[in-house]
């Protein structure tokens, strides 16, 4: 019966909270920065409507067996203010983030044998607080680790794929990779359809080559196909995907700029590898704040 707070239920966080309130035996709350009375998520699967603790207020909240992150990384700080009373020496605490620093961005709150880091991959957008569109089916992929198995073990009853991986490095990496091209509708404002916008291959595979290049220094190891799976992906990418990142765009928000093609620069330089065009899309992303 295990105690399981969610941070942050948004589109990732909201998806996740009502696909393990779906298992009673679970105990669901959930720490908002907005209050709404009831989740409401339409799934592949059908729609999914959850009555979940809700708390605002970080003096609110208890120990708990398992937190999961789901903010912005953008928000370390004002999450970290809920961890101090949520974390206790046998709290997990699993960070449903972008990114390859998953671990850095916590480690300064909760011991590093409490975090446990997640590459996601669930698309979902939102509607409003506490309504959201799972736009396809979802993966959690987590170290093969004690405490990867026990989160495994957390989605049984669910239809999110959550499942272990001996090596979590080259596929946080590899969701990098990905990502690293979610800039271009965040600054065309348009999803990124390459069938319909030849023009913008070139520069999807030089984003993704460039991240490549700084994944191998990291150590990671990727399939040499990654390249072509992820522009192939886009081939048909439908006109009404929009990525996080886009989505952030879109509602004035600050953007994970650093954490993804940022940290392609940043990690990058680190190895002495140039990377131009991550860094050209950072620049630009950047300066849309000053919009
Ligand atoms: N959306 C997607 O398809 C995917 C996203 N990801 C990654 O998952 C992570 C989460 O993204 P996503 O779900 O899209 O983000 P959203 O912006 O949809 O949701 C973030 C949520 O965090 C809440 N929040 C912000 N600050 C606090 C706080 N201090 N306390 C409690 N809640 C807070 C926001 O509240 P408020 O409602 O007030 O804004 C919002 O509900 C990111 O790292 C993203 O890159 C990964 C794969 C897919
Ligand atoms: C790849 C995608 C679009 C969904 O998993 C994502 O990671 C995001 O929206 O940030």
């Amino acid at each position: 019966m295990p105690s399981i707070t969610i941070i942050g239920p948004g589109s990732v966080g909201g998806t996740v909270a009502a696909w393990l309130a779906r298992d009673k035996t679970n105990t669901i709350r959930i720490c908002a920065r907005t209050a709404f009375d009831e989740l409401i998520v339409e799934t592949p699967h059908g729609t999914l409507t959850v009555k979940p603790e809700i708390f605002t207020s970080p003096e609110q909240v208890e120990a708990t067996d398992w937190v999961l992150i789901a903010t912005k990384t953008y928000d370390v700080a004002p999450t970290a203010q809920w961890l101090q009373r949520l974390v206790a020496p046998n709290t997990i605490v699993a960070i449903l983030q972008n990114g390859v620093e998953h671990m850095e961005r916590f480690m300064p709150y909760v011991p590093a044998a409490q975090l446990l880091p997640v590459v996601v991959n669930l698309p979902a957008q939102r509607k409003g607080p506490g309504q959201i569109w799972q736009t396809g089916n979802g993966e959690l992929t987590v170290p093969d680790t004690d405490n990867g198995k026990k989160f495994v073990k957390l989605f049984e009853k669910t239809q999110l794929a959550a499942r272990t991986t001996p090596d979590f490095l080259s596929h946080a990496w590899a969701k990098l990779a990905l990502n690293s091209t979610g800039a271009i509708p965040a600054l065309t404002l348009q999803p990124l359809n390459l069938r319909k916008h030849e023009d913008l291959i070139e520069i999807s595979r030089l984003l993704i080559r460039e991240c490549m290049a700084v994944a191998k220094a990291e150590g990671a190891n990727l399939d040499e196909m990654l390249e072509d799976k992820i522009i192939n992906g886009y081939r048909d990418n439908p006109s009404n995907s929009i990525n996080s990142l886009h989505a952030d765009r879109l509602a004035g928000r600050p953007m994970e700029t650093d954490a993804r093609n940022g940290a392609i620069v940043r990690i990058g330089k680190k190895h002495g590898i140039a990377t131009p065009m991550n860094q050209l899309i950072t620049i630009l992303l950047n300066a849309t704040n000053d919009e």
